[in-house]
């Protein structure tokens, strides 16, 4: 008996499966009979694609069409799931009614799988075939650990761990490569608009989803799409507390934005919380879209781009408390109480509010821009606790564009003194990205499964979804792009009002516009924006070290 606990808890420390969001269905592997010298089996290799059956023929809401305005082919359940949060996203709110008939365009993306199942055309199986190819040539280098970890990718003993890596390390760099060059191109067919047919779609879930671990009311999540959050005014309290007990009392009404200046000290001293924040999603042009909106004359800046206050890099000040405890995460469901959400707010605003430019003092009102909140599974959660009447701002890019901008963003990273080898190597061991960027993206695919319930947020709690994020993040260029997941999790706390959905390539097109628009969400009086390419952050730039690793045939081509 001992002995049999002593191999189950093993095999959970071995492979924490519970950890990995695409995997929980083999997380009952048979512990070894006790008394056995033999080692628990190796688990079994991730499944190739997802099936798509089932889902999608009940799926009759929406006719996936290609931006380009052609046909789509017919696709399957995970982009049921799209297609239903589509119509959650889509101007009116969710569910079946509404008039307007075949109208409504919507920003939808999809998932790396959802796009294989694209670039194999309707009823294909050219993409699965690829993927199996390219695992049966990791079998045919006789490397079992390759194979299964390398051919698919492991989740297991705390992190990713990628063939590539093992293969490069021990020469065997043409295990990894080999692949890579019969494979066709990458789909990059990614984001799609779904044309909703009046009356046929299926909502995404027409209750809102109980949230058990913030508690309080149950969150916005599901409510459908009233009004804008209307024009921003600021106002002096005594207290971030003060403003806490009037939000708590006055539920989800927007209230103005606090300005607090702590007793005796002068209006340098000041703080407020951000006015809007941008939360993502990484290389969408968030840098851009945030200083062209700081011109604006209501706005201060901030010294740091990024708080990030509530996602993973949030640093308390109590040195006992663990770097990834967050106030409220623990309380199982209690949300905070006014002084509580107070203090917090206090922190926010010195965090982000730190240098108000002097010359906008009276201003007062900013925008905070953390990509990663989009990505971080608990940060809708935790702003939801001390700021329910958020105004936030989403740019969605082309999950490959996306994927491709963050490789050369991370290429461009070496640490003082660290060679581009060495750069290569901790990507490497972090995130598995060398080897071939085709290779890579396809082993995505085939390890790919939509996310449990649970890392979607359906009935989860702060530390279930922290494991959920140690999982994401062990892939995290790959994953910030499965935007699906992410939304949900949003969409379960704040109203759909709240949040402004903007595609990247349509802010590129036109950014004037898209300023007015977010200036417009945020409340903002009119401004006469005009466009300044300095901001761009272009991260092309860092390409021109090591220009023929990108160029067509090098290690991070598209091709
Ligand atoms: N106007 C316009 N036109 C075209 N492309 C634009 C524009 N503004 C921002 N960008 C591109 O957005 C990418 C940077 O995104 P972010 O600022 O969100 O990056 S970051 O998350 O803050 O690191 C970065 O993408 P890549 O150059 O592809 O890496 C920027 O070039």
């Amino acid at each position: 008996m001992i002995a049999c606990v002593v191999a189950g808890a093993l095999l959970i420390v071995r492979y924490p499966h519970d950890i990995r969001p695409f995997q929980r269905g083999e997380e009952e592997a048979p512990p070894t009979r006790a008394g056995s010298a033999r080692p628990p089996p190796p688990p079994p290799p991730p499944p190739l694609l997802p099936r798509r059956a089932a889902g999608y023929r009940r799926f009759r809401g929406g006719e996936a069409v290609a931006a380009s305005g052609g046909s789509g082919p017919r696709i399957g359940g995970e982009t049921r799931r799209a297609s239903a949060l589509a119509e959650e996203l889509s101007e009116g709110g969710g569910g079946g009614g509404g008039g307007g008939g075949d109208t409504t365009n919507t920003a939808v993306v999809f998932t790396t799988a959802d796009a294989t199942a694209l670039a194999r055309g309707p009823g294909g199986s050219d993409g699965l075939s690829r993927v199996s190819g390219a695992r049966r040539r990791a079998e045919s280098q006789g490397d079992r650990r390759g194979r299964r970890n390398g051919g698919a990718g492991d989740w297991g003993d705390g992190g990713f761990r990628g063939g590539a890596a093992r293969a490069r390390k021990s020469g065997k760099r043409e295990a990894v490569n080999g692949g890579g060059r019969a494979m066709a191109a990458i789909p990059t067919f990614h984001m799609l608009r779904v044309r909703k047919r009046d009356g046929e779609g299926e909502p995404l879930g027409s209750a809102p989803p109980r949230l058990e671990f913030l508690g309080g009311d149950g969150g916005g999540g599901g409510e459908s799409a009233t009004s804008a959050p209307g024009p921003f005014s600021l106002r002096r309290y005594e207290s971030f507390e003060a403003y806490a007990t009037e939000q708590s009392a006055s539920g989800n009404a927007i209230l103005p934005v606090p300005i607090v200046r702590p007793p005796g000290k002068g209006p340098e001293a000041s703080r407020s919380i951000p006015l809007a924040i941008i939360i993502g999603t990484q290389k969408g042009g968030t840098q851009n879209l945030r200083s062209h909106l700081l011109t604006h004359p209501s706005l201060s800046g901030l010294r740091q781009k990024e708080a990030h206050f509530f996602d993973w890099f949030w640093f308390p000040s109590d040195p006992n408390k663990k770097r990834h405890e967050w106030p409220g995460d623990g309380r199982g469901g209690a949300g905070l109480n006014p002084s509580a959400a107070g203090e917090v707010l206090s922190a926010y605003a010195d965090r982000a509010m730190k240098a108000v430019d002097p010359s906008k003092r009276d201003t007062m009102a900013t925008v905070e821009s953390s990509p990663l909140y989009l990505f971080f599974p608990l940060a809708p959660y935790r702003m939801r606790m001390v700021l329910p009447a958020a105004r936030l701002v989403l740019i969605l890019r082309d999950p490959t564009e996306r994927y491709f901008s963050h490789l050369r963003m991370m290429m461009c990273g070496t640490r003082d003194g660290e060679t581009f080898d060495q750069l290569e190597e901790r990507l490497e061991t972090y995130f598995h990205i060398p080897g071939r960027v085709k290779e890579y993206l396809e082993q995505g695919e085939a390890s790919y499964k939509p996310y449990t319930p649970l890392c979607r947020g359906e009935g989860a709690r702060a530390k279930d979804l922290l494991r959920c994020w140690k999982a994401m993040v062990t892939h995290d260029p790959l994953h910030r792009g499965l935007y699906v997941d992410q939304l949900e999790r949003w969409l379960r706390v704040y109203p759909r009002s709240q949040i402004l959905v903007v595609e990247s390539s349509e802010m590129f097109g036109d950014f004037t516009g898209t300023l007015n628009q977010v200036a417009r969400h945020i409340g903002l009086p009119p401004h006469d924006f005009s466009y300044d390419s300095r901001h761009q952050h272009a991260s092309a730039p860092c390409e021109r070290h090591h220009p023929e690793l990108f160029a067509e045939g090098g290690r991070y081509s598209r091709h």
